[in-house]
């Protein structure tokens, strides 16, 4: 991204915020003014007293020196919280920006960029762009009045002592850049080895069985011996540097008072600089120690800055592939009868060279039952992630109710659609929040009645606290079957019209996925159900059944009329009678 491409954007970043930044920036150039007159004030105090001392004259100083040296340390901390508030507030809507942006991208944008990755941009990134806005601006407007204000004051007093006392500070400047890169770089190689001997606990706590199953303990312990002293050695190494550097600012800024020292004293004895004059300088050459050092820090905060500028900008940047089209209709719910149609619908993944789905064209009838069988791989889930439109397939393709799909309102289409994807995630939350997802006011007795419908209730109701259960992390552990029956009573409660199951009741037995299927089908408002699925003796309920190979369906028709024709179903079956009796 060019330079001014990226400073547009931390425009953008700052324009909600610029009365804040403005404050801040206002306040940092009044304290700066003040931080110059008082010099000025002891110089005169001191020239005063060498005369004549009082305790009464020296009030007189004293007191405006204690005052605005008060207003400023009260001026500084507005600042601060005005320019470091702008730069919270910025990471604020960047992270909400990122979140909602990232809830708009397809499943697919998942594939190829990791959680681990969109984690560091959302966090790691964000943070540096909030030191940029927080802690360089700042530091930057402060370095610059610091200099602006302070420099002509001293060159009043004597050219050549200010360019003489200030020929290190560039040194200071350097040394603080160069130091900084190093302190940053072993500050992330700490917190990279705090986490790999984090993951190691977090492993071997969730392994612990297995840890001592296998008599592993030892080796368990080497391996965490090693991080930690990993650990150990990246501490060592940061505080190292951090005792080398601050000791050596403070030398150079030492330096700088020295050659003050030496050669305004031999100015005053000569009477050419008077001890007012001398005093300022020393006061106005340690002003500009910490502006100096804080611009080294600066520097790298900005580099940093830049490249997570365009880091973040990369996310922001992904359109969506499935959005809704511009001419896109609405579909109420209550409206779809669920009759569902694929013309020659054909997929290829990107970066694949073969179709997942080649050519598929069916017609299912509203509250029909289809169960799609077929070999691992021949394109089962590419068609039900096709349906709600999780994939981005070409338009004139499927159709709902004989709309293209991709001309209805993806939140219709998907109301239309319930779809039980092969794992059933469930939310680290209660039982019936996990049921009632869709439709997160629904009434206790619609819970119960989804869970019913799915075979779940009955087990639910021997839990100690039933529906209010936590499962997940926070709570306790489901079976697999469990898990997938809980899935289904939440796709059921949003009771769509079209129920797509993509071996959704694999964990189940073939009893009650066939008891479930038969729950579907019947009563007055019968659903379209979609049922994938390697259970064949509960496909065989089905109304018909497609068999697909290789992305295309080569069989259709009910199980007895399939098994009387030869073909893949015939095998498929042939195959499932000897696992059942295997069993
Ligand atoms: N995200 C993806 N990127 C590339 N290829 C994929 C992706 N997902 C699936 N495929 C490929 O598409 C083909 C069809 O996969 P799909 O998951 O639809 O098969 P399936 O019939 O559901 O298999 P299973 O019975 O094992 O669930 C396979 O060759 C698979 O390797």
């Amino acid at each position: 991204m060019a330079k001014t491409r990226r400073l547009a954007k931390l425009g953008a970043y700052l324009r909600p915020h610029w009365r804040d930044a403005t404050l801040g920036i206002f306040a940092l150039l009044t304290v700066n003014g003040l931080g110059v007159y008082i010099p000025l004030l002891i110089r005169s105090a001191v020239d005063k007293l060498s005369a004549a001392f009082s305790f009464n004259q020296l009030l007189n100083y004293v007191v405006p020196i204690v005052l605005l040296t008060s207003a400023m340390w009260l001026i500084r901390m507005a600042s601060r919280i005005w320019i470091f508030g702008v730069g919270r507030q910025v990471e604020f809507e960047l992270k909400q920006r990122i979140f909602e942006h990232l809830l708009k991208l397809e499943p697919a944008y998942f594939v190829t960029n990791t959680a681990g990755d969109l984690i560091s941009r959302a966090t790691s990134d964000v943070d540096n762009i909030r030191r940029l806005l927080g802690f360089a601006v700042l530091s930057l407007a402060n370095t610059v009045f610091a200099y602006a204000l302070t420099l002509p004051v001293m060159l009043s007093i004597s050219v050549d002592l200010t360019v003489f006392s200030l020929a290190v500070y560039p040194f200071m400047f350097l040394v603080v850049h160069l130091f900084s890169d190093r302190l940053r770089n072993e500050q992330l190689e700490v917190q990279d080895r705090l986490s790999d001997a984090s993951d190691l606990i977090q492993e071997d706590i969730s392994g612990i069985a297995l840890i001592k199953i296998y008599a592993q303990e030892e080796n368990e312990r080497r391996a965490f011996a090693k991080r930690n002293q990993q650990l150990l050695q990246a501490n060592l190494k940061l505080a190292k540097s951090r005792n080398t550097l601050f000791p050596l600012i403070g030398g150079l800024a030492n330096i700088s008072s020295l050659v003050i020292i030496l050669l305004g004293a031999t100015r005053i004895a000569s009477g050419v600089l008077d001890i007012g004059d001398f005093v300022a300088l020393l006061l106005y050459v340690e002003r500009l120690v910490f502006p100096t050092a804080l611009l080294g820090f600066t520097i790298t905060a900005y580099q940093r800055g830049e490249v997570s500028i365009d880091r973040i900008e990369a996310i922001l940047g992904v359109t969506p592939k499935i959005q809704d089209a511009s001419d896109a209709v609405e579909l109420p719910t209550e409206q779809v009868k669920g009759e569902l149609t694929a013309k020659s619908l054909s997929y290829t993944y990107p970066g694949s060279d073969t179709p997942a789905l080649d050519n598929v064209s069916f017609k299912i009838a509203p509250g029909e039952t289809v169960a799609i069988v077929g070999a691992i791989g021949s394109g089962k889930s590419t068609l039900a992630n096709c349906l709600p439109r999780l994939l981005d397939i070409g338009k004139e393709q499927l159709f709902l109710d004989g709309i293209d799909i991709t001309k209805i309102k993806l939140p219709d289409l998907r109301s239309a659609i319930a779809y039980v994807p092969q794992d059933s995630f469930l939310f680290s939350t209660t039982i019936k929040n996990n049921v009632r997802y869709g439709d997160p006011v629904a009434k206790q007795e619609e819970v119960e009645s989804a869970a019913a419908v799915a075979q779940i209730a009955p087990e639910i109701s021997i839990f100690p606290q039933q529906y209010e259960t936590i499962v997940g992390e926070r709570g306790i552990t489901l079976s697999g079957g469990q898990r997938q029956r809980t899935a289904l009573a939440r796709a059921l409660l949003v009771d769509a019209p079209v129920l797509i199951l993509d071996d959704a009741l694999s964990s189940v037995d073939n009893q009650t996925a066939t008891a479930i299927l038969n729950n579907l089908s019947s009563g007055t408002k019968r659903k379209t159900v979609v049922f994938i699925t390697h259970q064949l003796s509960a496909a065989a309920t089905a109304d018909r059944i497609f068999v697909m190979d290789k992305g295309q369906i080569v069989q259709i028709g009910t199980h007895k009329d399939l098994l009387k024709e030869p073909g893949l179903y015939r095998i498929l079956w042939s195959q499932h009678q000897v696992e059942e009796l295997l069993h």
